[in-house]
């Protein structure tokens, strides 16, 4: 469900009047996503322009951080990234509200979500992100991340503590070594990392990233946590393989074409086992969180917990894994 707030067509024509767009032409609720409204709008302007627009009323989320997220998607479009930046009407304003709600008007992008990315589009992927870890604006914006590693291991002692029960005799000593090597306080280099990048935040056509949205859980993070979440949900099996597996094949194409916009230190190479780790667990925790909140709630889409159980399992047991980054 992805319409939690209906509009009608006369609320949207007149969201539309100061903007520069032209007239409404049609649009559509957008079937997909769990968090906010989103209408796919097409309008027409004075010259017999066509616009592809999305409109997106804000329902949860980080509200009072909305001028963060308008200023740096600002600055991703002026550095030429595919990105849903925010419309402002003729007086400068971007952010406005409808139904009591923030809204934004938004280029709508083209492409598909990757379902099965090939090792091209995961090559695609890696120099989008570096063109996103290396974009001047990362330099100026700050956000806590609220997601990052200290709060990923608080969380999963918690989780062990209660839900995780069944998993105690592997993950104690998971955590531990995870927990020990993040007290060596390693020293990884910082950027804005958008730090939720999955297939369904992407919009590709062929080989090209044409769009990536979503942007709610960016925040200054390790530039090598954005890569490890991308190949926890890029680079493994795909339906019909039963059995979780990495593709190194798919996760060499990432993060070689990563490595040659913004090579990495020697201090990522080696943290990235632990990383692989801590991104696993930064969504086992999240996934287990929103299932038990939304238990048993009709059109409230689950997303599966135990994937990232598997995965972090997975990383836990090769923790010296071969498949260190390239520089
Ligand atoms: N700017 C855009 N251009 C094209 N399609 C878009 C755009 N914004 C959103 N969409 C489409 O709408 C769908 C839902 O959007 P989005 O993922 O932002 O929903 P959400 O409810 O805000 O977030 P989520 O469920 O991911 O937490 C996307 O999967 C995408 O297909
Ligand atoms: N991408 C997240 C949900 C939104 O943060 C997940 O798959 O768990």
């Amino acid at each position: 469900m992805s319409v939690f707030t209906p509009l009608h067509e006369s609320d949207i024509k007149e969201f539309l009047i100061p903007f520069n767009v032209g007239e409404l032409i049609r649009y559509s609720g957008i079937d997909g996503g769990s968090e906010n409204t989103n209408y796919f709008v097409d309008t027409r302007d004075s010259e017999g322009q066509h616009h592809s627009l999305v409109l997106t009323l804000v329902e949860r989320g980080p509200v009072n951080e909305l001028p963060f997220f308008i200023e740096l998607l600002a600055c991703l479009h002026k550095s030429d990234l595919p990105v849903p930046y925010s419309i402002a009407d003729r007086t400068g304003l971007a952010l406005h509200t409808l139904k009591d709600r923030p809204a934004l008007l938004q280029p709508r992008l083209s492409g598909k979500h990757p379902d099965q990315p090939t090792i091209g589009q995961c090559a695609a992927l890696g120099e989008f992100l570096a063109a996103l870890h290396k974009a001047s604006c990362t330099g100026r914006l700050q956000r806590h991340n609220d997601r990052g590693p200290d709060w990923v291991l608080k969380s999963a002692q918690l989780m062990l503590n209660k839900q995780w029960q069944d998993d105690a005799v592997w993950l104690i000593p998971a955590l531990k070594q995870l927990c020990d090597w993040y007290k060596t306080t390693p020293r990884l280099p910082e950027a804005i990392i958008h730090g939720d990048l999955f297939r369904d935040n992407a919009m590709m056509t062929e080989d090209k990233v044409t769009g990536v949205i979503d942007f709610y859980n960016a925040a200054t993070g390790w530039m090598l946590m954005d890569l490890a979440i991308c190949v926890n949900d890029w680079c493994v099996s795909l339906p019909g393989e039963d059995k979780l597996s990495l593709d190194p094949q798919r996760i060499d194409a990432l993060l070689q074409a990563y490595a040659t916009l913004r090579p990495f230190t020697e201090e990522e190479k080696s943290a990235w086992p632990y990383v692989l780790q801590l991104a696993a667990l930064r969504f086992w925790v999240s996934r287990q969180q929103y299932a038990s909140q939304h238990q048993n709630k009709a059109g409230v889409l689950i997303k599966d917990p135990d994937y990232f159980r598997q995965t972090f399992m997975l990383h836990a047991a090769s923790a010296n894994t071969n498949l260190t980054p390239h520089s």
